[in-house]
């Protein structure tokens, strides 16, 4: 910043490049909204007052509030390219995200970072980046890349880099590995935020975790978690997304004391769900509407995440702050009228006004290594007709370990009885390593005459497939090995609908709309043809079906992962 020009335009020396006229500005540090006149230079704000600009703007009584930042998002999850995932959260008052780019990180590696990096340069969204800490997430399955410290130290220097990404292996934190130890020495020594994850961590383990650098936690799910955090220090960042909803249960743990420690974030939400609720600003909208005083909503959207990740200048329009500018209608529908990025206009009645195609490099295409799959490879032999079965629960990530009666065939294989809702799963190694393949049965899923399969597959993003006919089975994996990655539904024999996502296995390099109506056919045929369960989010619920670290019973390319015992278990049960 041209220090004079600044003070030259915030004494009135010097006209301001825009100012804000009749607008009611939202004050995160008093808790104010005060009725004034704002005033930028130079993408900065120059403050309230009698200023004159080149540019003047009659918000008409609008509301002017800072860039809404999302404390923790996994961009990969939108299914979109950082490009058009900015066009879609920018429009909708997202100016910079924290993201942990795990998903990639675990398909590709440090080059998959660098790609993410590469990808949001430049970009009206500020992409800020953690660490991933945990690649793979868990010696139980097989990634496309191990990350050590000497690994991540490499990145640590960039600009956009942050800090450490969610430390979800805390029972190797709170044991003392050394290899995690030093992942957290290494952000510790550059005085960086460490991220966790630490779903029902408490009492001296958690003073552990904590102690020993951990500064944040999204996992959550009730007030009494919460405080336990809160009271340590921690800072709660509460997740709405599409995958899990913390929202409701968390917004009124949030008190006047413990304010300034909690802030928003969405973790995973899907295109159909930012175009249709928002991003956000629907964190915001749902907390006024259970009550919350809308400038403590904002600050928990601004200020609050900007000092946890020690922003500075960021998260208020205060005098030297970024000019990241969101119009809002009125304090109740957030309805977003328009965003400014450091002072540039860059979206306006919930549309983008830039637009840069995906910037895609060698190392994050063509990463689905997979021989081709037949119909054998999903043969079941069991030893007796009592079995595991992984029972998913409606809306939500945990599954149940169910023991069911299953049949058999005259070779003692399982078959599909057509009044039980038990189908099989498979989990395909495809990093191009040891082509491990898991199988399990799972239970009120209820697809019927086909199969579903998924390149998406937390956090090692294995193939994951589901069905009822062997050969349904190999056709779903096969075309969508053969597209690089996506989504595949195959019904009687027929391949009836495919998302590709070539980048990673994990990402389209089309537009957010155009990934979105893509994902609504292919839920429609998964729902009408298949009959899948409509209570599961069909490609939601198989992408955490083999992630080891959300209990009860999943499923990875090695084998079935009994997660409150961490162990695996056998299939049958003798
Ligand atoms: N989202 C994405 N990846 C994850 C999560 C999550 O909630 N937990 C562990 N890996
Ligand atoms: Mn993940």
């Amino acid at each position: 910043m041209d220090l004079k020009n600044f003070i030259d335009a915030a004494v009135g020396r010097k006209k301001a490049d825009i100012v804000f006229r009749n607008g009611k500005i939202i004050n995160v540090f008093t808790g104010e909204i005060i009725e004034n006149t704002l005033a930028v230079k130079d993408g900065k704000i120059l403050g309230y007052g009698a200023y004159e600009g080149v540019v003047e703007i009659d918000v008409k009584g609008a509301y002017l509030s800072p860039g809404f930042i999302d404390a923790h998002v996994h961009i990969e999850s939108s299914l979109t390219t950082p490009e058009h995932f900015a066009s879609l959260v920018v429009p909708r008052g997202t100016t910079t995200v924290v993201a942990d780019p795990h998903e990639i990180a675990n398909v590709a590696g440090l080059e998959g970072i660098r790609y993410m990096l590469d990808a949001s340069e430049g970009l009206p969204l500020e992409c800020l980046f953690m660490l991933p800490s945990c690649v793979p997430a868990t010696p139980f399955e097989n990634s496309g890349a191990k990350l050590s410290a000497s690994d991540l130290v490499k990145l640590a220097g960039e600009p956009r880099v942050l800090g450490l990404g969610e430390m979800m292996d805390y029972p190797s934190l709170i044991e003392g590995d050394p290899a995690v130890l030093e992942k957290m020495q290494m952000a510790l020594d550059r005085n960086m935020p460490i991220d966790g994850h630490a779903p029902m961590v408490d009492r001296k383990e958690l003073n552990a975790y904590i102690g020993a650098g951990v500064g944040t936690d999204h996992e959550c799910s009730t007030p009494e978690e919460m405080r336990s955090r809160l009271r340590r220090g921690m800072y709660v960042l509460i997740r709405e997304g599409s995958a899990a909803r913390n929202l409701k249960n968390l917004i009124h743990g949030v008190k006047l004391y413990n304010l300034r420690r909690c802030a928003f974030c969405t973790d995973d939400k899907q295109p159909e769900d930012i175009l249709k609720d928002g991003h956000i600003n629907y964190n915001i909208r749902e907390a006024i509407d259970l009550g919350m005083d809308p400038v403590w909503a904002v600050q928990m959207a601004t200020l609050n995440p900007a000092e946890c990740y020690h922003l500075k200048g960021k998260g208020a329009l205060a005098p030297g702050y970024d000019a990241d500018i969101v119009i809002l209608d009125d304090l109740k529908s957030i309805h977003v009228q328009q965003v400014y990025k450091k002072g540039v206009l860059v979206a306006e009645d919930e549309k983008a006004l830039f637009s840069q195609p995906s910037r895609v490099t060698d190392a994050v295409v063509n990463t689905v290594k997979v021989r081709k799959i037949r119909a054998e490879d999903f043969s079941l032999p069991m030893e007796t007709d009592v079995a595991r079965v992984i029972r998913i629960l409606p809306h939500s990530l945990v599954t149940e370990n169910a023991v069911r009666k299953i049949e058999r065939d005259e070779n003692g294989l399982f078959k599909i009885h057509p009044d039980l809702d038990i189908l099989k799963i498979a989990v395909i190694e495809r990093h191009g390593g040891k082509g491990t393949i898991g199988l399990g049965l799972v239970e009120n899923y209820r697809l019927k005459g086909g199969a579903i399969a998924s390149s998406i597959g937390h956090d090692s993003h294995n193939l994951i497939v589901v069905g009822d006919r062997d050969e349904d089975m190999a056709l779903a994996v096969n075309s969508l090995a053969a597209s690089g990655g996506g989504i595949s539904v195959v019904a009687n024999g027929e391949l009836v609908g495919l998302l590709p996502l070539p980048i990673g296995g994990l990402m389209s390099d089309k537009p957010a709309e155009e990934v979105s109506a893509s994902l609504k056919d292919l839920l429609n045929t998964a729902v009408h043809t298949l009959g899948v369960n409509k209570e599961v989010d069909p490609f939601m619920t198989l992408a955490f079906m083999a992630l080891p670290v959300i209990p009860e019973l999943k499923l990875t390319d090695e084998g079935l992962f009994d997660v409150l015992k961490f162990e695996f278990v056998d299939l049958c049960i003798k």
